[in-house]
């Protein structure tokens, strides 16, 4: 008989966790797993926190799937890419129409748009949703959910989904945003400013500890003090906790034994990809995914030091208020291009995403969760924002800040330190607030070579110039081996 409100598949870390919290606000959720292993495993957890009352575990697929009640939600959380349609695929044959698969990993939108699409003409409504929050505190006790896909369905899951999620001020952090990929278009997002945010992190630590002399415990009261100012956010607080941990074999701290190599499984780059392919600069998420990818090849950088020598990181002179306020001035760049690719893709796409209600479902349950992102969601519920960086709220942030991302990234410079993505972020800034830049030579270069014309205030579009037709540089001067 079907009893269960919902189905999830896939029990791993953040599938037990999300079906746990499920169970926890009163559902009755089916759980299945590939391998049964993990069903065993599940079944006692949810033993052991008194939730068994409220799942129902099924090692059968088909009897997982009867067990729901239809119109049927099934959450999918397996790993990304091909298991995704492995799994859409051995469901299929047990779906009716008008039943919903809801997956919730981290998959690429343009998979999600095509598995809308196929899915579509057979009455199968499919959800691409992003989950974010880790898997305790977020999966377990309150992701901030982005919905995308079927509407009608949607409708069917809303209720638990609304649920499950966290709470800001007793709004839960889950919203439908759009249709097709439009949810893990913005989970993409999300990551990708994930990662500028720590990128911009890991560069300000390196300042501490190498120019400022600073221990690694020492780095760790600076972000606990800095957790209760204008920073405020999850990832400032979990870095104190990872700067004041202690290893416990060689009681060393353990972020001074842990290798400098970043992993990645791929939202950071398709986000930087994507910002390329719309035409829209994200040069904080593309700096933080090039950081990663730097800091990959240990070998080579082992050997390039070799060859260099040491930086000669002279002692810097900047001061922790500067690191905290160039903190701020890079954050607020960097969420201003997060969101401006939003913007552009809500355009290109023709999904209408809200950009106030995605700032308020990233305020709490997500790894970016922060007291500026309260600010930022009543800037864009004021009304229409085309850049952060032009809103008077973060005008008046950045006038105060950018000074000391500039003094920071200049001392970098000078001090030998790498700063990919506050030196990117600030570049930014500097060519987004002049109005008189250089690409008037680049559009003169062009129509040289090419032809490709100019533009002349008063004079229209497609101009060209006179160029000379010889020239002494028709091809590179041989070297000439004496
Ligand atoms: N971990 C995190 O903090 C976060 C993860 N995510 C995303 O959530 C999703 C799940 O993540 P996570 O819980 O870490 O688990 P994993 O990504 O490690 O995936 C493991 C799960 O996928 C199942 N699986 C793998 N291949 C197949 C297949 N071909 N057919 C059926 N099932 C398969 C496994 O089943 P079996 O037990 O049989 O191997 C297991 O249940 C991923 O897309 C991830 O990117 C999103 C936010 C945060
Ligand atoms: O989605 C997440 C958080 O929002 C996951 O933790 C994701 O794995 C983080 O990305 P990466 O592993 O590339 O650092």
């Amino acid at each position: 008989m079907a009893t269960a409100d919902i189905g999830l598949i896939g029990l791993a870390v953040m599938g037990s966790n999300l079906a746990l919290n499920i169970a926890e606000k009163g559902y009755t959720v089916a759980v299945h797993n590939r391998s049964p292993g993990r069903i065993d495993e599940f079944v006692s957890e949810a033993k052991a926190q008194g939730l068994d009352g409220n799942t129902i575990p099924k090692y059968d697929l088909a009897d997982f799937v009867q067990s729901v009640k239809a119109p049927r939600s099934i959450i999918i959380m397996v790993k990304a890419g091909k298991p995704v349609d492995d799994m859409i695929e051995q469901l299929l044959p047990h779906l009716e129409p008008g039943d919903a698969i809801i997956e919730c990993g981290n998959s690429l939108y343009t998979d999600t748009q095509r598995r809308f699409d196929y899915l579509k003409p057979k009455n199968i409504g499919y959800l691409g949703v992003g989950v974010s929050g880790g898997e305790e505190e977020g999966a377990r006790h309150g992701p901030s959910i982005m919905v995308g896909g079927s509407k009608e369905q949607w409708h069917n899951a809303e209720a638990v989904l609304t649920a499950i999620a966290a709470q800001f001020n007793g709004e839960s952090c889950c919203a439908y945003l759009g249709e097709g990929g439009a949810g893990h278009f913005v989970k993409m997002i999300h990551n990708g400013i994930e990662y500028g945010d720590m990128q911009m992190i890991a560069e300000v630590y390196g300042v501490m500890r190498d120019g400022l002399g600073m221990t690694a415990s020492e780095c760790g009261d600076v972000f606990k003090k800095w957790n209760e100012g204008p920073l405020n956010s999850y990832l400032i607080e979990i870095t104190g906790h990872v700067l004041h941990a202690v290893d416990a074999d060689t009681k060393k701290p353990l972020v001074d034994l842990i290798l400098d190599k970043a992993g990645q499984k791929g939202t950071g780059v398709w986000s930087a990809i994507v910002a390329q392919q719309m035409g829209v600069p994200a040069t904080a998420i593309e700096g933080a995914v090039a950081a990663r990818s730097i800091s990959s090849r240990k070998a080579e950088r082992v050997a390039a030091e070799g060859i260099y020598g040491r930086p000669n990181r002279v002692r810097s002179d900047v001061t922790l208020d500067d690191l905290e306020k160039a903190l701020l001035a890079g954050k607020i760049v960097s969420y201003a291009q997060g969101f401006a690719v939003i913007a552009k893709a809500s355009e290109e796409f023709g999904w209408s995403l809200p950009l106030a209600t995605i700032a308020k479902i990233w305020r709490a349950g997500c790894i970016i969760r922060s007291r500026f992102l309260d600010q930022m969601a009543s800037a864009y519920s004021k009304g229409d924002a085309s850049n952060l960086l032009i809103v008077p709220d973060f005008v008046a942030i950045m006038k105060d800040a950018h000074p000391s991302l500039r003094k920071v990234v200049a001392g970098a410079a000078m001090g030998e330190f790498p700063m990919v993505c506050l030196s990117a972020a600030l570049s930014y800034f500097d060519s987004y607030r002049q109005a008189q830049g250089t690409a008037n030579l680049i559009q003169g270069q062009r129509d040289f070579f090419g032809a490709h014309g100019f533009e002349i205030e008063g004079r229209g579009g497609d101009l060209h110039g006179t160029w000379p037709s010889t020239l002494q540089n028709k091809a590179a001067a041989p070297v000439v081996e004496e």
